[in-house]
């Protein structure tokens, strides 16, 4: 491939100053277009952690947004500003060594490693691109880490990443924990149905998201709008404002909140708690001067195990609403858009 073809979108869209079309999205997606124009917009839920009451805050807020914040959730801010510091530190080398690193193969199968859609020469079948880059690796069990998928620069940036899981996994239980009393269900019910206990162990998919500035923000998105196929997802976001939450019919801005983590409940938890929580539709805005990141990890059941409404929550009048399924059937159709 010659050098014209790994000219980055950002230099040719300085050049043009303009917007190229395949990152115009349809005016119905548009951010200037659809973002909440009224007057004092709700925020999602910032929740305390250290609050004896937060159990049902955090039932509350998965009910009703499908998203929320944590603050005081015990993960050092050096930990995750060391994740944020090796991050960001990959995302500068240049575009041609990135994809050296771990190159993405989807066609494959290989979701692993680097990619981007900030390429002219990407043919997505005429399909809207959005302005973004991105990692992603699994990071825990141990026998599901392929380390040929991980940036060997910087240096630390393993170290950094394991430290940060961790805490994710200490913090997806406790959350686990909350959501199932939330459903009169025993602490340990969430943790066991995606895969606790015997069942193969959650997997823990570290994605890294870089938005480089974009001409045109206001015609633009970094992701389109979606839910997290996952149970839930912790996210790191950098201080750029970006992530936006659909609710009621609108979208909202999720505020950036210094030392927050965000939680997403993705369709895992919906389908098990038979459509009491609400896996969040979300996309993210760009910004025209200014890179935006964030740091989501997708927790998620192993391929094998089966999810669906537990037991407990399905009865005469309140009949399942989701059918069970594998999660790497689930993961299948929703990729390829087929019926669930
Ligand atoms: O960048 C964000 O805040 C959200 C990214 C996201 O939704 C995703 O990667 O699934
Ligand atoms: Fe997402």
């Amino acid at each position: 491939m010659g050098e014209a073809h790994h000219q980055s979108v950002q230099e040719l869209a300085a050049s043009l100053g303009a917007l190229p079309p395949e990152f115009v999205r349809p005016e119905h997606e548009q951010p200037a277009a659809t973002a909440f124009q009224g007057g004092a917009a709700p925020d999602a839920p910032v929740i305390d952690m250290s609050d004896p009451g937060c159990g049902a805050r955090i039932a509350d807020a998965a009910r009703e947004w499908g998203l929320f914040q944590i603050v005081n959730h015990g993960v050092p801010s050096s930990v995750v500003a060391e994740l944020q510091r090796v991050g960001r530190a990959f995302f500068d080398l240049p575009r041609e060594e990135k994809a050296r690193h771990a190159a993405m193969d989807p066609a494959s199968g290989k979701i692993e490693g680097y990619g981007t859609t900030l390429r002219l020469d990407d043919d997505l079948e005429g399909k809207k691109k959005t302005w973004n880059e991105f990692l992603f690796h699994v990071v825990a069990p141990p026998e599901k880490v392929d380390h040929g998928a991980w940036p060997r620069s910087p240096a630390g940036y393993r170290e950094a990443n394991e430290a940060y899981c961790l805490h994710v996994q200490r913090l997806a239980r406790e959350l686990f924990g909350y959501l199932s009393l939330g459903l009169g269900l025993e602490e340990g019910a969430m943790a066991e149905a995606f895969g606790g206990a015997g069942a193969g162990g959650m997997v823990f998919l570290q994605k890294i998201n870089f938005y480089p500035p974009c001409p045109q923000p206001e015609l633009a998105l970094g992701v389109a709008p979606h839910t997290d196929m996952s149970t839930l997802t912790l996210l790191v976001p950098n201080e750029v404002q970006g992530l936006q939450v659909f609710k009621d019919g609108h979208w909202y801005d999720a505020k950036y909140v210094p030392d927050a983590l965000i939680v997403h409940i993705g369709d895992q938890i919906e389908i098990f708690s038979n459509g009491a929580y609400k896996a969040v539709l979300h996309r993210t805005t760009v910004n025209k001067e200014k890179t935006r990141m964030s740091w989501p990890v997708f927790v998620e059941p192993p391929g094998e195990l089966v999810v669906g409404p537990h037991p407990q929550l399905v009865t005469e009048e309140n009949q399942a609403k989701y059918k069970a399924k594998k999660y790497k059937d689930y993961q299948h159709c929703k990729i390829n858009k087929l019926p669930m």
